[in-house]
């Protein structure tokens, strides 16, 4: 099944984008549509984040997250280690910067996945980078995902989708959406976006 799309593919046919940012509400699919694009071309290069939430069951320290204490991340935001940081739901999340620049110096295509307060910073700082929003089929989909992937408690999911509302809200910001009906339909879409294939 194809993913769907709203709006134009904004990217000139002979630019080969060199940032992409993927952001959406918590739960609507982007780390398993990454993996998925991943595990058939694991030639794109996907940042790895630094975070002060605790790792959840099978998560492990510099594959999907850099688990740092709240110290720590003082320390990456004072030394101006971060080309973006949020503070999502309780925690904090940032990118390290130097990973990113010396891919992008390499030519590399980067794909950096974050929340809307990190595609803002990004937006303003890195002003070519190309904006992805992945929004669910419906809100009750969402839902569904959110809560059947049993990795929070019902607190945290609450927080997680208050948060949703307001980022939903801020789809227009974006250069395309893909709605994700199916994993395979809206990979294949972001490695098109990417120029990947
Ligand atoms: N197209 C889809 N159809 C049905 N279920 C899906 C689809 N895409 C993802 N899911 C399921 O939705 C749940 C949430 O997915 P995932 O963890 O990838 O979301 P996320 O956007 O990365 O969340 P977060 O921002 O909280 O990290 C998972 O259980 C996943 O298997
Ligand atoms: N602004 C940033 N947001 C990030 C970063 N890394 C991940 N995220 C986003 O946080 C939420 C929650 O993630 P989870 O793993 O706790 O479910 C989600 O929207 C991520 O995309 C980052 O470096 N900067």
């Amino acid at each position: 099944m194809a993913a769907h799309s709203r709006g134009a593919t904004p990217v000139p046919p002979d630019a080969r984008p060199r940032l992409t940012v993927l952001s959406g509400p918590s739960g609507v699919g982007k780390s398993t549509v990454v993996a998925h694009m991943r595990k058939a071309h694991p030639e794109v290069w996907l940042s790895v984040s630094a975070t002060t939430r605790k790792p959840r069951p099978g998560e492990r320290h510099g594959v999907q997250y850099f688990f740092v204490d709240d110290g720590e991340f003082d320390k990456l935001i004072a030394n101006g280690e971060l080309l973006e940081w949020a503070e999502f739901a309780g925690n904090r999340y940032g990118t390290p910067r130097e990973a990113v620049q010396d891919r992008l110096a390499a030519g590399e295509p980067v794909l950096l996945e974050i929340d809307l307060q990190g595609a803002r910073q990004v937006r303003e700082s890195m002003p070519d980078a190309q904006l992805v929003f992945l929004a669910p089929p419906s809100w009750e989909e969402l839902v569904r995902r959110l809560t059947g992937r049993g990795t929070e408690p019902p607190e945290v999911i609450e927080r997680r989708l208050e948060a949703a509302t307001t980022e939903l809200a801020a789809e227009p910001e974006f250069d395309v959406t893909l709605v994700n009906t199916s994993v395979e339909g809206v990979a294949q879409e972001l490695l098109t976006l990417m120029r990947v294939v």
